[in-house]
């Protein structure tokens, strides 16, 4: 459950958060294949609460109604199409699983496919469930419980939405239907929502009922689902991550909040260079890694001061770093502009969700901001990629927050955070040659757009970052020269 089965020479996943299902099939043709990504996390296909009275905030897809795929993304027709088109596109697809609870106590009561409940009775007829599917005694979790009760976070309800009890073998059995019949259509594997609310053995129970992956669409036989599990645990809980890495991958939120920290020069970037378990981080192969996820960028769930495309300088800093590091399974995050913390995506006034539009030079519109298609974000998914299965070699820095390291002999990146030029010659493991840099331009039929690096028969080359360039980053690989 730890393997996301890329395509042969893909490393990198992106959440495109609320996109259409014809739009990501047409972003997997268009731009992910082309340009190497490896996987798309969705947001979640099952049918959820419509909450008009929110203005249809993002969170109305964390409110389950019943396990049919039709939602403002699109219905099980366009799902089975977007899922054929990004595999046959060398992109995997994984669903966002919300399999904890169901819609909770809103005054709405229609989900976006037209099924209705009863939450007093606790009555789904969309799935259906009724009041024996659901724990009991009737509980709500409180703040204290975390770091008190493990059994109250567990099987008491978490905001008021109806906490499900994947111990029952009805429910069980409506879970794992609802996953084997994605993972037939060709999906690759499931963020599991809220895992930190569900027992690791019913969790287990479930995961061994999955399905192997459909070699229909290109995976190999006997392949299991990739699961990646919600687990926020940043020390101190009665639940410890642990517990959940026995079963599956688990997202790694302490890494966003280091980088976080590092970029922002709240602590200087030299001390990246033993980045990983020394951090107190997951072991590399449990760990699905990000800055922002589409909670925290909104100022919660995991606490703290996370970069976010808000600060687009630092952004780009950490998330190259987190590309060119081989630590972890990263997750780039894909956003729409938000100005609350509640907003939904971009719709018109009939809440049906606006697409992207693509502008010539590449970016997103109509309230989207792409981050995975600017092009020092998409430059470095092809740097990781050349980098491959490498370590970190020639490791530079200059006691502050200036460094720079290799990966193997096929690519090589330098950072400057400091308020003073960076001007170095550094050993960039390279063979001899022009390069382009990837992060100040690209390569375009043999030319540089930005930097040209000259790398001499000893590897070495003079770097330069001003401290008010608009990047603060130069990465260069095998792929990039001219
Ligand atoms: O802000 C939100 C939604 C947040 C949210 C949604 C999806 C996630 O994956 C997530 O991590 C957070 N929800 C709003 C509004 C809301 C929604 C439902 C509800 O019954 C009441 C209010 C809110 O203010 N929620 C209370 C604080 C956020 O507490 C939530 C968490 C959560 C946050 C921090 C934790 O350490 C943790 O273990 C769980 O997970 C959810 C998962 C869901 O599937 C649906 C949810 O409603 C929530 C969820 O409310
Ligand atoms: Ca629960």
């Amino acid at each position: 459950y730890k393997n996301p089965h890329y395509a042969a020479g893909r490393s990198t996943m992106v959440h495109l958060f609320e996109w259409k299902w014809d739009d990501i099939a047409a972003e997997c043709e268009r731009f992910l294949g082309p340009r190497g990504f490896g996987g798309i996390q969705i947001s979640p296909p099952n049918e959820n609460l419509v909450i008009w009275s929110r203005n249809r905030p993002w969170w109305e897809r964390y409110q389950p109604i019943s396990y049919r795929l039709i939602t403002r993304s699109g219905n099980e027709n366009q799902f089975a199409n977007m899922v054929r088109r990004c595999n046959n596109a060398g992109v995997r697809i994984y669903v966002d699983a919300i399999i904890n609870h169901m819609t909770g106590t809103w005054n709405e009561n229609v989900g976006t496919g037209g099924s209705t409940a009863n939450f007093g009775d606790w009555h789904f007829p969309g799935v259906p469930y009724g009041r024996n599917d659901f724990n009991w005694p009737h509980c709500v979790i409180s703040g204290n419980d975390y770091n008190c009760c493990a059994d109250r976070v567990r099987n008491c309800e978490l905001s008021g939405l109806k906490d499900l009890n994947q111990g029952s073998e009805y429910v069980r059995e409506q879970i794992v239907n609802f996953m084997n019949h994605l993972i037939s259509l060709g999906v690759a594997g499931f963020r599991i929502d809220a895992a930190k609310h569900m027992w690791p053995g019913d969790l287990s129970v479930i995961y061994s009922r999955l399905h192997n992956l459909n070699t229909a669409h290109g995976f190999p036989s006997g392949a299991r689902p990739y699961i990646f599990q919600e687990v926020i645990d940043l020390g101190g809980e009665a639940i410890s991550r642990n517990e959940y890495i026995a079963l599956a991958a688990v997202t790694e939120f302490r890494f966003g909040l280091e980088l976080s920290r590092a970029f922002s020069q709240q602590n200087q970037l030299r001390w990246l260079s033993n980045w990983g378990p020394q951090w107190g981080l997951l072991a590399s192969g449990d760990s699905l890694t990000f800055i922002d996820n589409h909670d925290n960028q909104r100022g919660h769930g995991a606490g703290g001061n996370i970069l976010t495309y808000k600060r687009s300088k630092q952004y780009k800093g950490a998330i190259a770093f987190m590309l060119a590091h081989p630590y972890g399974q990263p997750q780039l995050m894909s956003s729409y502009d938000f100005h609350d913390t509640e907003a939904g995506p971009p719709m018109d006034h009939n809440g049906n969700i606006v697409s992207p539009s693509i502008n010539s030079d590449n970016s997103c519109g109509n309230g989207w901001i792409c981050e995975h298609r600017w092009r020092q974000i998409a430059g470095m998914v092809g740097f990781r990629n050349v980098a491959g299965n490498t370590g970190v070699n020639d490791w530079w820095d200059n006691g502050s927050n200036q460094i720079a390291f290799c990966r193997g002999g096929q690519a090589f990146i330098a950072f400057n955070n400091d308020n003073w030029g960076l001007s170095q010659t550094l050993q960039t493991c390279l063979p001899a040659g022009r390069y382009c840099d990837i992060i100040s331009g690209e390569k375009i039929n043999n030319a540089c757009t930005g930097k040209t690096i000259t790398v001499g028969n000893d590897g070495r080359a003079h770097i330069s970052i001003g401290s008010n360039e608009y990047d603060m980053v130069l990465a260069i690989h095998r792929g990039t020269q001219s």
